[in-house]
């Protein structure tokens, strides 16, 4: 039987997996890389650490299933998204490290496009609104503020991509420079109509359109991979932007349906179909994919910067915890927050708040207060953030959602889920396969590669467990009146 080889490369990780066709994992490799700090505000990767990290663990994953490489018949990308990289074309050396999504160094630029008016036309043609997290102005900054690169882009000497297309560009040996439509709707420059790069928006941000990739269906031919890196001349039939990767590997198909994926960071998207919804409420609207020949799917996005992060500053900033997972043990030897509120805006708030000046903030400490409360406040502030996002979505969407569709690694804590169910007062139910993004890769692959349905997709996703919730409406409501409060004292605290 053939497998489906699926390259996830995430924030802090770049993992390796390998499906068969029911979507069961075979084997797995995971290689986490350097995170880099300039400045406050600032976070950077180095493209090429990012590229030797992903064909490492692709190709030990490889040997550790012990298949020819030959019978891999496609492999799909999924990616951290957003995260821009700029290189040569000639020689595919980086001219700069790649600036990565939760990057803030471009708000000063975001707050000038704004007052020049321009958030409408930016929201109206790409469903996003000017906030550094998107690729544009970060690809602006690296063309003004690295020497010489203006020039050279506009000599089409240069170029761009998101972190697929980087991925890409060196799997095929320098052939192929593209992306799909979901991560170039990521970009502030994708007019989601068109399903074209803008060459308004291009203008008003000074960007030469020579840099860009060519866009391409999530699933479709995109090249094949040079023999000498795995083995074998592998098609990438696959691609998409981790978070609907996510979305597809949970088969959420229909309009309405809707996936919480806890990672570094929290993204809850809903299906909207064939149509995009406008959002009043600080979502984003988004390319969920593109299958070949047939139209663009649509889905409305809440972004929250940071989700398993405040656990990983726990471990490595606080130090009260050694694993990540530990967290959980901890949280639960107090029966609640003890009236404490951690809000993670470590680098700023993203959906539905858009603050950029935010920062981190913890409020209600007294003198019982102890580690635990912390990691408590800490799990808890996750599930709030997701309620943000959610009752936000619902109002947008004029739904009530029937159930929540959970998966990354913080999904896998139990204390955390429940508590999601509770505040939400929604079910909450976890897939066995929690590894949802790298398998919507590898699914979409399948597809591109004419070797699965959505049909079967659909038939495979099945269920490990169901929170129900339990709080009561009281308790809920006062609790979220407790959160609410907390947000607003961590707003606006960096002084542009
Ligand atoms: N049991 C757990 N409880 C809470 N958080 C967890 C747990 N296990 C992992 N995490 C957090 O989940 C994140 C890793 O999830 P993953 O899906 O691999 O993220 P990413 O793809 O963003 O790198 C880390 O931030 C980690 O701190
Ligand atoms: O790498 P992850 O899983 O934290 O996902 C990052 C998102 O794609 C950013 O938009």
């Amino acid at each position: 039987m053939p497998y489906l080889l699926a390259l996830d490369q995430g924030t802090t990780s770049s993992r390796a997996i390998l499906f068969d066709l029911d979507g069961k994992v075979v084997a797995i490799e995971q290689k986490e890389f350097t995170q880099i700090y300039p400045q406050p505000g600032w976070v950077e990767h180095n493209p090429l650490e990012i590229w030797l990290t992903q064909l490492e663990t692709a190709q030990k994953v490889i040997q550790k299933a012990q298949i020819e490489p030959a019978e891999i018949a496609a492999m799909g990308i999924t990616n951290q998204r957003e995260t821009v990289v700029l290189w040569e074309r000639a020689t595919g050396q980086p001219v700069h490290n790649a600036i990565v999504w939760q990057d803030r160094r471009t708000a000063a630029l975001c707050d000038e496009l704004r007052a020049r008016g321009y958030e409408p036309l930016f929201r109206q043609k790409t469903g996003l609104l000017l906030d550094p997290y998107f690729s544009a102005t970060k690809l602006a900054w690296l063309l003004d503020h690295v020497p010489g690169v203006r020039e050279r882009a506009g000599k089409g000497e240069l170029a761009f991509g998101t972190v697929d297309s980087w991925l890409i560009y060196n799997l095929t040996g320098g052939k192929v420079h593209a992306t799909d439509v979901s991560n170039a709707s990521r970009t502030l420059l994708f007019n989601l109509e068109t399903l074209q790069w803008d060459d308004h928006l291009l203008g008003i941000l000074g960007i030469p359109k020579s840099v860009l990739p060519q866009v391409k269906p999530s699933a479709a031919h995109y090249g094949t991979v040079k023999a000498e890196w795995l083995g074998a001349e592998i098609p990438i039939a696959g691609v998409a932007g981790d978070q609907q990767a996510a979305l597809f590997g949970q088969a959420c198909f229909e309009p309405g349906m809707a996936k919480n994926t806890y990672g570094t960071g929290c993204f809850l998207l809903m299906n909207t179909g064939r149509k995009r919804v406008e959002s009043a409420r600080g979502l984003l609207s988004t390319v969920a994919w593109q299958l070949e020949g047939r139209p663009a799917e649509y889905a409305l996005e809440g972004s929250v910067f940071i989700a398993g992060a405040v656990v990983q500053w726990l471990r490595d900033g606080l130090g009260i915890i050694h694993n990540s997972a530990d967290v959980e043990a901890l949280a639960a030897t107090v029966p609640d927050n003890g009236g404490v509120y951690l809000v993670p805006a470590f680098v700023g708030l993203g959906a539905p708040h858009w603050d950029p000046y935010a920062r981190g903030t913890i409020v209600g400490i007294t003198r019982g207060t102890t580690k635990a409360h912390l990691a408590r406040a800490a799990l808890e502030a996750i599930a709030y953030q997701s309620k943000d996002v959610l009752k936000a979505m619902e109002a947008d969407a004029r739904l009530r959602l029937a159930e929540l569709r959970v998966d990354g690694g913080a999904s896998r804590n139990d204390l955390l889920m429940q508590f999601q169910a509770d505040i939400l007062g929604t079910p909450v139910v976890r897939p066995k396969v929690t590894e949802t993004t790298a398998l919507g890769a590898a699914y979409l692959a399948g597809i591109g590669a004419g070797v699965l349905s959505e049909e079967q997709i659909r038939a495979r996703w099945a269920l490990e467990h169901r929170f129900e919730p339990g709080m009561a409406e009281a308790q809920r409501t006062a609790h979220y009146r407790g959160w609410a409060r907390a947000v607003e004292r961590a707003k606006s605290w960096v002084e542009p």
